[in-house]
């Protein structure tokens, strides 16, 4: 029985895997779960945000299903000890070098994102963002500079696999879906976006059939509002990729919709389904979160890890009948609690 890894973290974390838990649970499927904390959570029990038996327990799973992290009340902590570094380590330990994050607007809140509703008609792109280096994993620090004043450092890049290895997961997507791929960085400015660059067009005589482009990040974040719906595949690295998808995530309405998978390969083995957004701090504790992407991050898990394709559409197709009834969360307008959401999937789910 494949078994599922379930790290709910901080924050409304928890309230929202429990709704994707359930789903994935009425479906059936005999799937073993197993719960371990992690970040400010696990720091509380243990001292430490990522305890070795929760690392232990995402490397031996089929499929981590996470919630969210980070907790204000630990911001002051040293940077190993904080909820964050729970993420980034297992993201690292697992080498999850490929994270999606696909942003589909459901037709049902086309008048949900503060962008015009025909500016948003037909938003379905994928943003395939690099998520284990960039100047997150490089060498970082703080010193004195040359004036005794205090400086804070973090050394940002990329060395020809890794671009190459997340360049090959985006034309691949592109070449599944509608053969576009937009590659994102600010190559006028930095030299690992040049290199960036190089390798992805280098790449670019293997795939003939796929559109590729190029686009500095600066730019990519207007066109995101003045035209969403001309993305197919965006390929970036993992700062930009973060920025840019949560400026996504407002044209299919909210930061509750949208969900992720970060991958080690193709075939999913060992992936880690995650929602995009964070713990939420100020809704937390209340019932008030949007759970549909951490549900169809279930989903998503459903279809990479557990190779599921059929379930994966039975989840993504509940969500949107929920949705075009009515269900929806204060963040969509609505006044539903995240049970409730949750609830209203599940009836969609025969
Ligand atoms: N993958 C992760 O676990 C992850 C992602 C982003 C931020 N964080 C962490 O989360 C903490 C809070 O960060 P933040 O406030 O910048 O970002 P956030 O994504 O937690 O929240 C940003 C805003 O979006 C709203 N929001 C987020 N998810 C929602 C949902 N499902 N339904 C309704 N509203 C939702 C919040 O209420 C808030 O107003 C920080 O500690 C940060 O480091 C973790
Ligand atoms: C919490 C933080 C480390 C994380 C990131 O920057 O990758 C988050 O913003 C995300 O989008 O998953
Ligand atoms: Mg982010």
């Amino acid at each position: 029985m494949p078994l599922i890894a379930v790290l709910p973290g901080d924050g409304i974390g928890p309230e929202v895997t429990r709704e994707a838990r359930r789903v994935l649970e009425a479906l059936a499927l005999g799937l073993d779960f197993e719960e371990a904390p992690v970040g400010g959570a696990a720091y509380l029990l243990t001292g430490r945000p990522l305890p070795e038996e929760t690392l232990a327990l995402a490397k031996k799973a089929d499929a981590v299903l996470f919630g969210a992290i980070g907790d204000p009340r630990f911001e002051a902590l040293e940077r190993r000890l904080r909820p964050e570094a729970a993420l980034l380590g297992i993201r690292r330990e697992l080498g999850l070098f490929a994270n999606l994050r696909p942003a589909t607007l459901f037709p049902a809140l086309a008048d949900a994102s503060p962008l015009k509703p025909e500016v948003v008609a037909g938003l379905d792109l994928v943003i395939v963002r690099e998520l284990v280096g960039d100047v997150y994993f490089g060498e970082k620090g703080r010193r004195h500079d040359a004036e005794g004043l205090r400086q804070g450092f973090d050394i940002m890049s990329y060395n020809e696999a890794e671009v190459e290895r997340i360049a090959r997961v985006g034309f691949e997507m592109a070449k599944r879906r509608k053969k576009k791929l937009c590659s994102v960085d600010k190559a006028n400015v930095l030299e690992t976006s040049q290199l960036w660059r190089d390798v992805v067009n280098e790449m670019a005589t293997e795939y003939p059939d796929v559109h590729l482009t190029h686009m500095y990040v600066d730019n990519a974040a207007m066109q995101l509002v003045r035209a969403p719906a001309a993305f197919d595949v965006i390929v970036t690295g993992n700062l930009f990729g973060d920025i840019l998808s949560d400026q996504a995530s407002m044209c299919a309405g909210s930061i509750g919709m949208l969900p992720s998978a970060s991958l080690c390969a193709w075939s999913g083995d060992n992936g880690m389904y995650e929602p995009i957004h964070g713990s939420a701090p100020d809704i937390a504790g209340q019932g008030k979160a949007n759970p549909c992407g951490a549900i169809l991050s279930a989903a998503m898990l459903l279809r990479h890890s557990l190779g599921n394709e059929e379930a994966a559409l039975k989840v993504e197709r509940a969500v949107g009948e929920a949705l075009a009834k009515g269900a929806r969360t204060a963040d969509l307008g609505g006044s539903m609690s995240t049970a409730e959401m949750g609830d209203a999937v599940l009836k969609e789910l025969v």
